[in-house]
This record gives structure tokens, C-alpha cells and sequence, in this order.
């Protein structure tokens, strides 16, 4: 949003876990935007995810390098088209490490190499319910780019899906990133605002761009604990 009376501060919402609001430029922005664009066009490009208990979820994904599906990783949209998963491209490891960098300081970004973006579409009524990012094997920071509409992103705990969580506006180029000991903690999208996207962006609706390390040396492992992470398929 433009016009702010006072710049919004970067914020450390927890150990490891810090908000730097603006990252993104409103060019950046916009040339995220059409990446993402690109990358939800078929095949391989933006679905609707089904949980194993038999509900969806309701922001749409697409994924770049590894195909993350409930509640494991594969080369190929195996939930989907059946189509090689697309590639992750440099640039946007790049990105992810500078995002680390400039979040959590230069050191946390040394191990970093960024294989895997999930990248989450929200319209109006879209939501994420309370889960872990839990299916990788290296303990990378996790990267979140918004792009578009606001909303409120709720940040809690390592240990439950309950309080304590601290709520916090992401909005149109914020960064979150949140490694170290929260790299395991619980968090979602509890609600979106609509019409809150920037005037010039061009875009209705929420995208978020997740980077993450895999750490996979070969086949990715399958997760044992998962099947809770998506309650009521939010
Ligand atoms: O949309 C967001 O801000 C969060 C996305 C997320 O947590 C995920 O894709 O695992
Ligand atoms: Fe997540």
C-alpha cells in the first residue's frame, strides 16, 4: 500500500524468522509476476492440490525444480499432468540467497542452494491452514516472497498448531524468511484481503513464492508424519 505515514520497520518475529517488508521493488514486483505467470501455464503449471485425507486446498500451486505433492517430493507432476516438473532457474537461487542475506545476515546464506520454489496462488476465499515446511532434508532457510493482495500470515510455534503465533501483514514485495529454530515451526495464511493489491501490478489476488533447499542427494524420501499438516484441506 502507498502513502504509508511511516515506513513499515523490518521485524524478527522469532528466533530466526524475520519480516523485511518492501524487499521487492515495484519492478522486481512486476517481473516476478510475469515469471510466475510463465511457470503457471501448462504443462506442468498451476493445479489444484488434493490431500490425502480427500479435501484441496484452496490456494492453487504450481512448483519449480522438485514437484512437492501431499506429502513428498517427485520429479514429475505425479498428482497432475504426469509432466516433468520445471526447472528451477539460477536466478531465482540467486534471489533466495540474497534474501537470506540480507534477512538473517551473509553467513546464514553460505550453505543455501535453492532447488525448489513452491509457488501458491490465492484468490478471495483461498486460505492455508497451520503446517510445517517438513518434507525437505536440509535445514536451509525457507524463503516467502508476496506478490499482490495482502494477507495475514500467522507464525507460530515448533512444537504445536496452536498459541503462541504472532500475525503478521505481508504484503506486495515483503520478504519473509525464517531458518535456524524456526525453520520447523508451524505457520499459514488464515485470511486474504482482497482488493489490497498495488494499483500498477496488475494482479487479483495473492501469489506467494516459497524457495526452499531440498538437500536431496537422490530420490527424495517420503515423509512419515504429514498427513495432519493440511486440516480441513485449508
Ligand atoms: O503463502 C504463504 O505465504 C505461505 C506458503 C507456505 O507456507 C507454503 O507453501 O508452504
Ligand atoms: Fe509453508
Amino acid at each position: 500500500m502507498d502513502g504509508e505515514l511511516f515506513p513499515r520497520e523490518r521485524a524478527r518475529i522469532a528466533p530466526g524468522a524475520v519480516h523485511v517488508p518492501d524487499w521487492l521493488d515495484a519492478d522486481r514486483q512486476a517481473g516476478l509476476l510475469e515469471a510466475c505467470r510463465a511457470w503457471a501455464s501448462p504443462p506442468a503449471g498451476l493445479r489444484t492440490v488434493r490431500t490425502p485425507g480427500g479435501g484441496t486446498m484452496t490456494a492453487r500451486q504450481v512448483c519449480l525444480g522438485w514437484h512437492w505433492y501431499p506429502y513428498a517430493y517427485a520429479r514429475t507432476v505425479v498428482d497432475g499432468d504426469g509432466t516433468p516438473v520445471k526447472p528451477f532457474p539460477d536466478w531465482l537461487g540467486e534471489l533466495g540467497r540474497r534474501a537470506v542475506a540480507d534477512a538473517l545476515g551473509p553467513r546464514a546464506a553460505t550453505e543455501a542452494r535453492y532447488d525448489i520454489a513452491l509457488i501458491n496462488f490465492y484468490d478471495g476465499d483461498a486460505r492455508m491452514g497451520l503446517h510445517r515446511d517438513a518434507d525437505e532434508q536440509s535445514d536451509a532457510p525457507v524463503v516467502s516472497l508476496s506478490l499482490g493482495d495482502t494477507c495475514v500470515f500467522r507464525f507460530g510455534n515448533t512444537e504445536t498448531r496452536t498459541r503462541p503465533w504472532t500475525d503478521v501483514e505481508l504484503r506486495s514485495g515483503d520478504l519473509f524468511v525464517f531458518g535456524g529454530a524456526s525453520r520447523l515451526a508451524y505457520h499459514g495464511v488464515p485470511r486474504v484481503l482482497p482488493g489490497t493489491a498495488p494499483a500498477g501490478l496488475g494482479l487479483t489476488g495473492r501469489l506467494n513464492v516459497t524457495l526452499r533447499v531440498s538437500g536431496f542427494t537422490g530420490a527424495p524420501p517420503r515423509s512419515v508424519d504429514a498427513p495432519a499438516r493440511f486440516p480441513g484441506g485449508g
